[in-house]
């Protein structure tokens, strides 16, 4: 799981993965969802100089978690986690975002059963509900969005797969923002499964107030 972020756009005093909802880090609600989805071993990519409070934050996990220090970008993250997780090549590894909190345990066994199944590499994508334009200087076209997704995580792959897709955007110099366009890159096919709304990527103010109102009515269902 990638925690290493700063959350330059959400502005909390904290990193992003430390901010409470209801009392618990997005980090620890991100590794219980990862746990109660299957996941048997946890690697946190964790920004330096935080490793105490992660380490409170992750007391008690019931499965065994190590925490990293993360890289600048977040795809350098995803490379330090996978040079430090301990599996066979191949394992089925999954690669969360600590900011999609709130990703339902159904999605993330639904990726991970989909890589068991056979798939080389597998993301959670949800429609895209606004019109949305291509921008060129200063005109614009409109994209047809029913062809569109969204893509959340975790995003899976065999771990032997994903580390050398890795090490070869990194050779290259290529830089994406999510890691099956990594895997494209290095010729693998990428697979859609359902994402869930609330896997939200927590990057703004007012994604906070969204994700407390999901958990709100979480509590009420
Ligand atoms: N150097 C980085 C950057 C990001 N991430 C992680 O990647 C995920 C997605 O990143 P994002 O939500 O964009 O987080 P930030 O980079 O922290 O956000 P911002 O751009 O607002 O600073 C987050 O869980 C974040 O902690 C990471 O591990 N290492
Ligand atoms: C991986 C990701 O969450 C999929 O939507 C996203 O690409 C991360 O992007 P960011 O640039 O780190 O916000």
């Amino acid at each position: 799981m990638v925690a290493a972020g700063i959350g330059s756009r959400l502005g909390a005093p904290v990193p992003k993965a430390l901010v409470e909802l209801e009392g618990v880090s997005l980090a620890r609600r991100a590794v219980d969802a990862l746990v109660d989805g299957g996941v048997s071993a946890i690697v946190v990519t964790i920004p330096a100089g935080f490793e105490v409070e992660f380490d409170q934050q992750l007391d008690g996990v019931p499965v065994p978690v190590l925490c990293v220090p993360g890289g600048a970008s977040r795809q350098e993250s995803v490379a330090r986690g996978l040079a430090a997780l301990e599996a066979p090549a191949d394992a089925v590894v999954l690669v969360h975002d600590a900011a999609r909190a709130l990703v339902p345990p159904a999605v993330v066994r639904s990726v991970a059963q989909a890589v068991a199944g056979g798939a080389e590499a597998v993301i959670p994508v949800v429609p895209v509900v606004d019109s949305v334009r291509r921008v060129d200087d200063d005109t614009s076209v409109v994209v047809n969005r029913a062809r569109l997704r969204a893509v959340q995580t975790p995003q899976g792959a065999r771990l032997g797969a994903l580390r050398a897709a890795h090490a070869q955007v990194a050779h290259e110099a290529v830089e994406v923002t999510d890691d099956a366009t990594v895997c494209e890159f290095a010729g693998m096919h990428v697979s859609l499964v359902a994402g869930h709304r609330d896997a939200l990527k927590i990057t703004e103010p007012t994604d906070l107030v969204l994700a407390g109102a999901i958990l709100h009515s979480r509590k009420e269902s």
